[in-house]
């Protein structure tokens, strides 16, 4: 490790973000307390607050405050802060503590009070017993001169004692300490999955070539390291030796395993389940994709939404006007002499608790918080709260073609050379050697055709070198001025008019090359749509969205592309330059309403920007379109965007719910109280259980919504864990005959779970196994054709999915012989 490293380390070391449990943290408005405590330490950069899961954040200077010194400045106001290791969920309290306890039973002694009156005295004891958390949370706000709901729910209890209602005190305080018991039992459910989120990835990591243990903040990039079966990949890199199976759940959200052979692409924090691997690391460990992912979630936690700031601005003035208000009633009939003063202090005291705003102030992001960390476990990173408003309203899907709904592996059908001056393999040499400085698909594939030719493309002979977005590509090669691209680079090129190439062939790329204005060679490209593109535009179209394809590609291509998704577009346009899609996406918002617009990055970032909403195809796109985007698909498979647009319109749904409920409750105990019924410890339960029912509503967002997935993918998860314990069995194809239905249907990673049977037709033309092919005796496995594996491995190079049901055969068949 050189001298980088330590730097880095050093520079790490110094500015630390530490992760507290603060289990006193009961609502939002305690959130302005926790700045005020935090902020002017000495050292302390950045403070945020996840109060669903009871998280304080903190980025600060490590040599001038530790992670005990911020927790012991929380802890002076009753804030049970603790440090989080790294990455464990904190321990729950499972039972209620002694206090509440305590104050519980004193409580019940009271009661019976009728029967010998002096039994009202265990009253006070249960407020004694329960009250020193509140009071000393109060002591610490009014320090820092915040107003919250300790204060309010002090206030309430003295008065209660005041007015000698000993029982009413204290069920008050026992109401609200077992309100905040179920309330953190509550979001240490969310707290767990934050946390899983953030240890997903391992600290250390082993060097292949000595077997030494370091810190992963020390490897650099391009180090060898060594990932055994079972262990979790510490940093994204690309596999040199070695074959694994990798389950990417982590970060993918798709429950399968993939298959992984040298040049495939591996990323921290997913789990290597079988065989052994090398890794030539490609980043640091901090910018790794699950770091950056964390990251993300977290920072959308702290920023807030629209809605959100609207609710937060307005419970700024609604806390003060209505103690303001309380204290008017209280105070007037007091000073006026009135009759019945102790009937207007007791609408004052109800007055006093409803001025807690907890249940409208978590409303938004206790149900954000679930949305967004629902959909990162399902990966889908989406950057905020706002953007998941915004995509609750999306009319139009726009979606760009090459690499979004096709692959973007493209296999070269046909190369020639047109001049008999240029020979097949210099052509090939010129422009696999051009196509090497470009990072377009179909660059990839021209650059791999001259491979098969054992021709070596030399990137560093190509001396001017051009890119013409829409176009193609220009290349000076030992003095030879050549273009390679579509109809646009011919015109550019040379005067003459090309023929129209796809009138001979039909639905494929065509492609020209120009040597100093002469056509020189043509070739023609083929690309395949992904698996699922046809059901996510059949969804969006269920869910009465638009859907359109722009794309550069020609309009033969597009054609292509359309009937391969079974003609489910709404609107196309092709041969597009990229402005020509940003122009499009703009008219498409003017006429349509709010846009999203699907892209990889390549030529597309600039309309990704323009759409209300930008969607990346995630690992695998472009990092500009990762930046930029909105929101970005951990995995390729378009089925996650209507997924997502679900989820956002659900959270929409839940969040209207919740302020329509705390309002409600809010204002019928306040009517209860004005018409003459002043409760005050309805008041008090209404504050508390709507905060609970909030909380609780908003959660249901984290369930797994399909029964079908769920049972299926348990069982295989089941036996992914103890795979060695179990027969091997197919017990894989009885499940799917079994799911069948639900699965052809529905579930978006059976349709690779190497299940033709179920899948049928679909199957079969998507992966060249054709149905004819599987009933003549080919069907080896699982009722899939031999073929249908080849296939696999062949076409989806370094994302295969090989499924545990093809392993297990190979494995089967590898003893057999
Ligand atoms: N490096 C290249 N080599 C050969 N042809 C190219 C190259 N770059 C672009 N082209 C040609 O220009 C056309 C338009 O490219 P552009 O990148 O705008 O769109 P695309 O990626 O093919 O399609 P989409 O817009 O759907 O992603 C391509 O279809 C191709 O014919
Ligand atoms: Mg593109
Ligand atoms: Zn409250």
């Amino acid at each position: 490790m050189g001298g980088v490293g330590n730097d880095r380390k050093a520079k790490a070391a110094k500015n630390q973000k530490s992760y507290f449990d603060v289990l006193g943290l009961c609502c939002s408005s305690e959130v302005p307390l926790i700045e005020k405590i935090l902020k002017p330490l000495d050292g302390v950069q950045k403070v945020s607050v996840i109060v669903p899961s009871k998280t304080v954040i903190v980025i600060h200077d490590s040599l001038l405050i530790s992670q005990h010194e911020i927790a012991k400045a929380l802890n002076q106001a009753r804030l049970e802060a603790s440090v989080r290791a790294y990455g464990t969920a904190k321990t729950t309290k499972k039972w209620p503590s002694l206090y509440i306890l305590a104050c519980g039973v004193l409580l019940l002694v009271s009661l019976f009070k009728k029967f010998f009156h002096p039994l009202q005295w265990f009253a006070i004891a249960a407020v004694l017993v329960g009250i020193p958390p509140i009071m000393l949370r109060s002591i610490a706000a009014i320090r820092k001169l915040t107003l919250d709901i300790n204060i309010l729910l002090l206030i309430a209890v003295g008065g209660a004692v005041a007015f000698r209602d000993y029982s009413e005190a204290a069920f008050i305080v026992l109401l609200f300490t077992v309100a905040e018991w179920l309330e953190s039992k509550a979001s240490s459910k969310a707290t767990a999955g934050m946390s899983s989120l953030m240890s997903m990835a391992p600290q250390q990591a082993v060097l292949a070539e000595t077997g030494q243990v370091v810190d992963v903040e020390d490897v650099e990039i391009n180090t060898l390291i060594a990932v055994k079966a079972g262990e979790v990949i510490p940093i994204d890199g690309i596999v040199i030796d070695g074959w694994s199976e990798v389950d990417e759940r982590s970060l993918t959200g798709e429950s399968f395993p993939v298959a992984k052979q040298p040049n495939s692409l591996v990323w921290a924090g997913t789990l290597s389940i079988d065989g052994y691997v090398s890794v030539r690391t490609t980043s640091l460990s901090e910018n790794s994709a699950v770091t950056k992912m964390t990251s993300l979630v977290e920072e959308a936690q702290s920023s807030r939404s629209r809605t959100q700031r609207l609710i937060d601005s307005c419970t700024k003035y609604y806390t003060p006007a209505v103690v303001i208000v309380a204290a008017g009633v209280a105070l007037i009939p007091f000073l006026m002499r009135a009759s019945n003063p102790r009937s207007w202090f007791q609408l004052a005291l109800v007055l006093c608790v409803s001025a807690c705003p907890c249940a409208l102030v978590l409303s938004t992001p206790v149900a954000t918080f679930c949305a967004l960390l629902k959909a990162a476990r399902t990966g889908l990173l989406i950057k905020g709260g706002d953007v998941l408003e915004a995509l609750a309203k999306i009319r139009v899907v726009a979606f760009d073609k090459t690499g979004t709904i096709t692959k973007g592996e493209f296999t070269v059908v046909e190369f020639e050379s047109m001049s008999s001056k240029v020979n097949l393999h210099t052509l090939l040499y010129w422009v696999s050697s051009i196509e090497s400085k470009s990072s377009h698909p179909m660059a990839y594939a021209l650059v791999d055709h001259a491979r098969s030719y054992s021709i070596e493309p030399k990137p560093e002979s190509v001396k001017e070198f051009r890119i013409y977005p829409g176009e193609g590509i220009y290349g000076e090669i030992e003095g030879r001025n050549i273009y390679i691209g579509n109809k646009r680079i011919a015109a550019r090129a040379s005067s003459e008019t090309v023929p129209n190439m796809a009138d001979m062939k039909g639905g494929v790329t065509y492609g020209y090359v120009f040597l100093d204005m002469i056509q020189v060679g043509t070739f023609a490209l083929s690309d395949t749509c992904r698996t699922g593109a046809a059901e996510a535009i059949k969804e969006l179209k269920l869910l009465g969205i638009k859907t359109a394809m722009l794309t550069g590609d020609s309009t033969e291509a597009a054609m292509h592309a359309h009937g391969q998704i079974e003609h489910g577009m709404e609107i196309i346009h092709a041969e597009l330059l990229p402005e020509d899609k940003v122009h499009l996406i703009d008219s498409l918002k003017k006429r349509e309403g709010p846009t999203a617009m699907v892209g990889d990055g390549v030529n597309d970032a600039p309309a990704l920007a323009m759409a209300s909403i930008g969607i990346s195809m995630g690992v695998s796109g472009s990092a500009v379109a990762v930046e930029t985007s909105h929101i970005a698909l951990m995995s390729n498979d378009l089925r996650k965007i209507p997924k997502a647009i679900r989820l956002a319109r659900k959270t929409r749904f839940k969040i209207i719910a919740n302020i329509v409920f705390s309002l409600a409750t809010k204002i019928a105990i306040l009517a209860m109280a004005v018409a003459g019924h002043p409760l005050l410890w309805a008041a008090v339960l209404a504050d508390v259980g709507t905060c609970l029912l909030v909380i609780f509503n908003s959660m249901t967002l984290l369930q797994t919504s399909k029964p079908s997935q769920a049972k299926c993918c348990s069982s295989f998860h089941n036996r992914l864990k103890d795979r060695r314990l179990q027969s091997p069995s197919f017990q894989d194809e009885h499940c799917c005959h079994d799911h069948k239905k639900a699965i052809a249907v529905t579930d978006a990673n059976h349709t690779s779970d190497g299940c033709c049977m179920a899948n049928g037709d679909e199957f079969g033309r998507e992966r060249g196994c054709s149905s004819a092919e599987g009933t003549t005796g080919r069907r080896e496995i699982g009722g899939c054709c031999r073929s249908h594996i080849d296939g696999y491995c062949a076409g989806e190079s370094a994302m295969v999915q090989i499924p545990e049901i093809m392993t297990e055969w190979k494995r089967e068949k590898t003893a057999a012989t």
